[in-house]
C-alpha cells in the first residue's frame, strides 16, 4: 500500500473528519490500488464519512496564496487555471518531506500528502514510443503536455523565484522541478473534486426542502439512513473536473463570469480513496454548508467495494486522467441484435467485455477530403467547399463528429450521428447551396441517401486506417497474449484502440446495411414501376459513388 494510511486515518479523525469504521474500511484491491470496502451490509443513504470543508486542500483553504501575497499571486496569474493549486500541492509536498520548516502554517496537510501515490500511469508520463500505441485514438490530442509545461515555465517558475523564504532554493531541484509539477498535476487530475462555495442560494434551496441543516446529518457511526437528498451533491459527478487550463489561455485580466472558478477545485482527503467502475457507483459526495459527506446511493453488501463515480468516461479519457481502463460485460440483447441483422459483431461484442462509453471522433476534415474528389469537374471546388464550411460553422455546427457506442441493451441502433450526415450532405456538389442559404437551413433527413453513404464509407475506412495495431481481431488476440513485452501500458493502449475500432466497425456495418436497405427499396420501387408499365429507373443497381440522392430518397418513400 502506498503512503502511511494509518497516520492519515489518525490525522483525518483528529482534524474534524468522521469515518464509520464499522461500515467502511480501506484496503488494497489488486489492479486498482487502495479503495473502500463495506465491512457490513450498508443501506442506501447512509453516511460513510464526513469532513469539514476546511480539511479540503484548495487555493481557497491553503495559506500559501496569503503568505505569497494575493496581489502578487494574481500578477503571476496563479489565480487562473490549475497552476496555483499545483503550486500549493508542491509546497505542501516540500513541507511534508523537509524537516525544520519555520513557517507555522506549513505542513497542515502533511499526513494526507504523505499518503498520496508518487508515481502515475497517466498519459502525461508515457514516452513517445508508448504513445505510438495510441495512434489514431482521440485521446492523443488531449494530453496537453505542451500547454502544461508552458504554464510551469512562464507562471510557476518566475513566481517561486521571487519568494525564497517560502520556496527554499535548496528545495527547488527536488520539490519544484518539472517532474514534481507533473506529479502534482496528476494528483489533481486523478483525485480532485469540484467543491463550490456554499452560497446563500444553496442555503435557500436547502431551507425550501425543509432541511434542518445543523441536525439532520449528525449520525456518526450509527447504521441509520441519512438524508442526502437534503444536501447538494458535489459538482460534476464528484471527480469530474475540468482538465488543466494553462494560465496563458486566459489573457483577460477581468474574470469571465462563465469561467469555472479554479478555487473550487479541491483535494478531498478520504473521498479520493474511492475507486470507480463503469456504472458501478454506489456512493457519492454531498456538500453542505460546513461539511462534505460521503453517502451510499444504494445498498452495499458486506465485502463489496464502495465505488464513487468518475463520470463513466470512455477508456481513452480514463487512461488520460486516471491511468486505468474499465472493462465491463456489454450485456447485449442478442434478440434485438439478431433482428437488426448484425449477429456476428454483436456476438463478438458480447464475448469480450468493453466500455459502453467508448466513442469514435471523426474530424470534419476527413469528410472534406472525401468530398473533394466529387467536386473535381463541378463548380469552383475549393471556394464552394470553403463557403459551405463557413456557413456550417457560422450556424454553430461542430468540426468534430462523435460516433457513440451503440446501446447494446436495446440492440444496435442504426442511426449515424445526424450532424455527420448533414455536414456530408451540405458539402456534396449535388446540394443546392443557394437554396440552403435562402431557407437558412439544410433540409432535414434522418437517414442518409446513397451518395452520402458513399462518402461516409470512405471516411470511416480512412478513419480506421489511422489507428495503430491491426484489425479488431488481431488486437483482441494481442490482449490475450501473456508475453513479457506486452506491458500494462501496451495492454491499456490496446484496450483503448480495440474499443474505438469496435465502434467504428459497427458504424461501417451500419453504413453497409443502410445502403443495402436503400437498394432493396429501390429494387422494390423498380419492380412496381415495371408492373405499372413505367420505364424510368426500373431495377437500377447502383454503387456508392454513382447513386443520385434524389432518386434514393424517392426509393425510400
Ligand atoms: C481517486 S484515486 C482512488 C484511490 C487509489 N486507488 C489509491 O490507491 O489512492 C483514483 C485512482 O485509483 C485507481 N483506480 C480507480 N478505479 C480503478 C479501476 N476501476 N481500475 C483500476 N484502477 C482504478 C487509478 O489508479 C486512479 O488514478
Amino acid at each position: 500500500m502506498c503512503g502511511d494510511i494509518d497516520a492519515f486515518m489518525t490525522w483525518f479523525q483528529s482534524n474534524g473528519g468522521t469515518v464509520d469504521l464499522h461500515a467502511m474500511g480501506i484496503t488494497e484491491f489488486p489492479g486498482s490500488g487502495r479503495g473502500a470496502v463495506a465491512l457490513c451490509d450498508i443501506p442506501a443513504d447512509y453516511t460513510l464519512f464526513s469532513l469539514p470543508r476546511t480539511l479540503t486542500l484548495s487555493t481557497r483553504t491553503s495559506s500559501l496564496p496569503h503568505l505569497f501575497g494575493l496581489n502578487k499571486w494574481r500578477a503571476h496569474k496563479l489565480h487562473k487555471g490549475w497552476v496555483g493549486l499545483i503550486l500549493c500541492l508542491m509546497w505542501e509536498d516540500a513541507c511534508a518531506h523537509e524537516q525544520g520548516n519555520s513557517i507555522s502554517e506549513a505542513g497542515l496537510w502533511s499526513p494526507y500528502i504523505l499518503s498520496l501515490p508518487e508515481t502515475f500511469d497517466t498519459l502525461m508520463f508515457w514516452s513517445e514510443h508508448e504513445l505510438e500505441e495510441l495512434r489514431g485514438t482521440s485521446v492523443v490530442d488531449k494530453i496537453g503536455r505542451q500547454d502544461a509545461e508552458r504554464a510551469y515555465h512562464e507562471s510557476l517558475v518566475p513566481a517561486i523565484e521571487t519568494a525564497p523564504s517560502l520556496f527554499s532554493p535548496h528545495h527547488l531541484p527536488r520539490w519544484y522541478s518539472l517532474e514534481a509539477y507533473h506529479r502534482a498535476g496528476s494528483r489533481i487530475l486523478s483525485r480532485s473534486f469540484t467543491v463550490s462555495r456554499w452560497t446563500s442560494q444553496d442555503a435557500e434551496e436547502q431551507n425550501d426542502d425543509g432541511n434542518d441543516e445543523a441536525g439532520a446529518h449528525d449520525s456518526e457511526g450509527e447504521l441509520e439512513a441519512n438524508e442526502p437528498d437534503n444536501a447538494n451533491t458535489s459538482f460534476g459527478s464528484a471527480m469530474d473536473v475540468d482538465e488543466l487550463t494553462p494560465a496563458e489561455d486566459h489573457e483577460d485580466e477581468d474574470e469571465d463570469e462563465d469561467e469555472d472558478d479554479p478555487s473550487d477545485i479541491a483535494m478531498v482527503p478520504m473521498a479520493d480513496l474511492l475507486n470507480a467502475r463503469w456504472g458501478g457507483e454506489n456512493a457519492k459526495l454531498f456538500h453542505e454548508p460546513k461539511i462534505l459527506r460521503m453517502v451510499s446511493t444504494k445498498s452495499i453488501k458486506k465485502g463489496e467495494q464502495i465505488f464513487n463515480t468518475y463520470g463513466d468516461l470512455p477508456n481513452g479519457d480514463l487512461l488520460r486522467r486516471y491511468g486505468h481502463v474499465d472493462l465491463v460485460p456489454l450485456n447485449a440483447d442478442t434478440n434485438a441484435a439478431r433482428t437488426a441483422g448484425v449477429d456476428s459483431h454483436i456476438n463478438g461484442a458480447i464475448a469480450t467485455p468493453g466500455n459502453p462509453s467508448d466513442v469514435v471522433e471523426i474530424k470534419a476534415n476527413l469528410v472534406v477530403e472525401a468530398v473533394r474528389a466529387r467536386w473535381e469537374t463541378k463548380g469552383n471546388g475549393e471556394r464552394d467547399i470553403a463557403e459551405r464550411i463557413e456557413w456550417w460553422l457560422d450556424e454553430g455546427g461542430d468540426d468534430i463528429f462523435v460516433i457513440p457506442h451503440p446501446n447494446l441493451q436495446i440492440g444496435i441502433s442504426y442511426e449515424l450521428p445526424r450532424e455527420l450526415i448533414s455536414f456530408t450532405r451540405l458539402l456534396l456538389p449535388s446540394t443546392d447551396f443557394e437554396s440552403v442559404l435562402k431557407k437558412g437551413k439544410l433540409s432535414k433527413s434522418k437517414q442518409p441517401d446513397a451518395e452520402v453513404l458513399g462518402v461516409l464509407e470512405e471516411v470511416l475506412r480512412t478513419r480506421e486506417a489511422m489507428y495503430a495495431g491491426g484489425t479488431v481481431e488481431e488486437d483482441e488476440q494481442l490482449l490475450s497474449s501473456s508475453s513479457a513485452s506486452f506491458t500494462t501500458r501496451r495492454r491499456h493502449a490496446t484496450v483503448v484502440r480495440v474499443g474505438e475500432k469496435r465502434v467504428l466497425r459497427i458504424a461501417r456495418d451500419c453504413v453497409k446495411l443502410l445502403f443495402e436497405a436503400l437498394q432493396k427499396n429501390e429494387n422494390r420501387a423498380g419492380k412496381k414501376d415495371r408492373q405499372n408499365g413505367s420505364s424510368d429507373g426500373g431495377g437500377m443497381k447502383r454503387g456508392a459513388g454513382t447513386a443520385e440522392p434524389g432518386r434514393a430518397k424517392k426509393a425510400r418513400q
